[in-house]
């Protein structure tokens, strides 16, 4: 018997303690990981000094993850990085844990200190990709880096997936690695991504922060709206040009939101485990959904957030037309981003636009459309979701609620459907509604001590996969 099988008999796991030294190496990894603008601007144009210079980064300050002999290393699409970490148990299916190296760009404008500067200001780090989602990048590799350091050997085989460019649909990143792990007939136990976090002041009534794990993702249908009239002399102008026609169809659309879906999806499982949360009378309503629904689901109507998981949300996002003051506009133009709730698929949300728009003189162009994502499984048999559990209920212990829900943006995850039912997003921080106005806004930022705990959670997670049996799921009162 080898070393590997008698590191496999350990007793005990690695404590998640860090020393001083190794927590300030860690928040300057991170804030050096920052400082470098991997901005994705469209679909195919990034910013690739930037990615290059983040590769050879990485290399730099996870310098044992890179030597260890049992860690395959291959750069994917020209800036993706795949790590396929080799566990002694083959008998183990293995996960993988994905994150994303790209950013939306940021502007200076409106930051209390520049967004790639790294900055840290009273405990947190600041700049784009501390939440969205360098933070993740770094605490997974930060974590393995610490693992190794102490000598430990995974059981499990595990991949890391590192996109270039999530931001702007992961059709270089993403979709080429999970087509290089089919085209190797590689089927995951489960995966987690980015998508979710502990909510913290999200639903008002509600005093407690709760864990969400999203269970499925929506879709989105990217629609553009066309419409095209003879040009000519602004000075007789025809009773309606293309830009009216255009205006209006948007504002049709902008007024007639998609039928409210409360009930079907993953909503109605986050409500019922978070009912006894509540306090007088709101409890009662939540436990008596069957009967309370209708104000149930005008209530979560009201805020924008809580409307994104009731319904298809529909933001008109571009609209251009026009070329001179005095020339009646030839072609007007604008783009509808509709995020498709999880009962809809991308044909009935098409239907309905057309049902809404009514008015042949608009042209309808399909410029790009995703599916729902499937609801993976989140009972006591469900390994990846019983896994995020049990670390939650470790490095967390104050939080009593873990519910599965949906995620309201889209991941990397979706491009690997075909290696696993079992897709789990889930960040191990803290967010409040303002914390949320930061990803893809002005000032987003992580504490330095949140950031530790996430390195810490994943720290644990890798070990966690290795116990022999399943976790005991419902450890805490549901
Ligand atoms: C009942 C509970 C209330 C739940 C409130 C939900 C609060 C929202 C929490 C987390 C959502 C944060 C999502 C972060 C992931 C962002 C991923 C992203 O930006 N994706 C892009 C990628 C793309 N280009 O497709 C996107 O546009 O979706
Ligand atoms: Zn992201
Ligand atoms: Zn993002």
């Amino acid at each position: 018997k080898g070393l590997r099988d008698t590191e496999h008999q350990r007793a005990s796991p690695i404590p998640s303690q860090f020393s001083q030294e190794e927590r300030v190496t860690m928040k300057e990894s991170l804030k050096g990981a920052i400082q470098i603008p991997t901005v994705s601007f469209s679909p195919g144009e990034f910013n690739t000094t930037a990615l290059a210079e983040f590769g050879e980064y990485i290399h730099k300050v996870f310098p044992t993850v890179f030597r260890t002999s049992f860690i395959q290393h291959e750069v994917v699409g020209e800036y993706s990085h795949l790590f396929t970490v080799q566990g002694s148990d083959p008998s183990l299916q293995p996960y993988m844990l994905l994150a994303h190296i790209d950013v939306v760009p940021a502007p200076d404008q409106g930051w209390e200190v520049p967004p790639f500067s790294g900055l840290e200001r009273d405990g947190f780090i600041y700049g784009r990709g501390t939440l969205d989602n360098k933070n993740s990048v770094m605490a997974i590799l930060q974590a393995l880096e610490l693992l190794l350091i102490r000598n430990y050997i995974p059981r499990r085989s595990f991949f890391i997936a590192l996109g270039h460019d999530e931001e702007v649909s992961g059709a270089h990143g993403a979709q080429k690695i999970s087509a290089l792990l089919q085209a190797r007939g590689v089927q995951l136990a489960f995966i987690v991504d980015e998508g979710s976090f502990i909510l913290d002041g999200f639903i008002p009534s509600l005093k407690k922060p709760f864990a969400m794990v999203s269970v499925s993702e929506k879709g989105s249908l990217d629609l553009m709206l066309e419409v095209n009239k003879t040009p000519g002399h602004s000075s007789a102008p025809p009773k309606e040009t293309s830009i009216g026609i255009l205006a209006a169809a948007v504002s049709r659309l902008e007024q007639t939101p998609m039928p409210n879906m409360f009930g079907s999806g993953p909503l109605k499982m986050t409500l019922q485990q978070l009912a006894n949360e509540f306090s007088f009378p709101a409890n009662v309503i939540f436990n008596n959904l069957w009967l309370f629904w209708p104000l149930v689901s005008r209530l979560m109507e009201r805020e924008d957030i809580t409307n994104a998981l009731v319904r298809t949300t529909t933001a008109v996002t571009m609209f251009n037309a026009g070329i001179k003051v005095n020339v009646i506009p030839p072609v007007a133009q604008a783009t509808v981003n509709f995020r498709i709730h999880p009962a809809q698929t991308v044909q009935e949300v098409l239907k309905l636009a057309k049902d809404i728009v009514v008015d042949d003189r608009v042209q309808f162009h399909v410029l790009e459309s995703f599916e729902p994502l499937p609801v993976s499984p989140s009972d006591d048999q469900a390994l990846g979701y019983q896994l995020i559990r049990q670390t939650i209920q470790s490095v967390f212990p104050e939080i009593n609620i873990v519910a599965p829900g949906i995620c309201i943006a889209q991941t990397d995850s979706r491009h690997y459907t075909n290696l696993t039912t079992g897709i789990y997003r889930f960040n191990p921080l803290y967010l409040q509604p303002q914390d949320f106005r930061g990803i893809h806004g002005i000032n987003e930022r992580i504490s330095v001590q949140a950031y530790e705990t996430q390195v810490k959670f994943i720290f644990e997670f890798i070990q966690n996969a290795d116990t022999e049996q399943r976790p005991v799921s419902h450890l805490h009162e549901l």
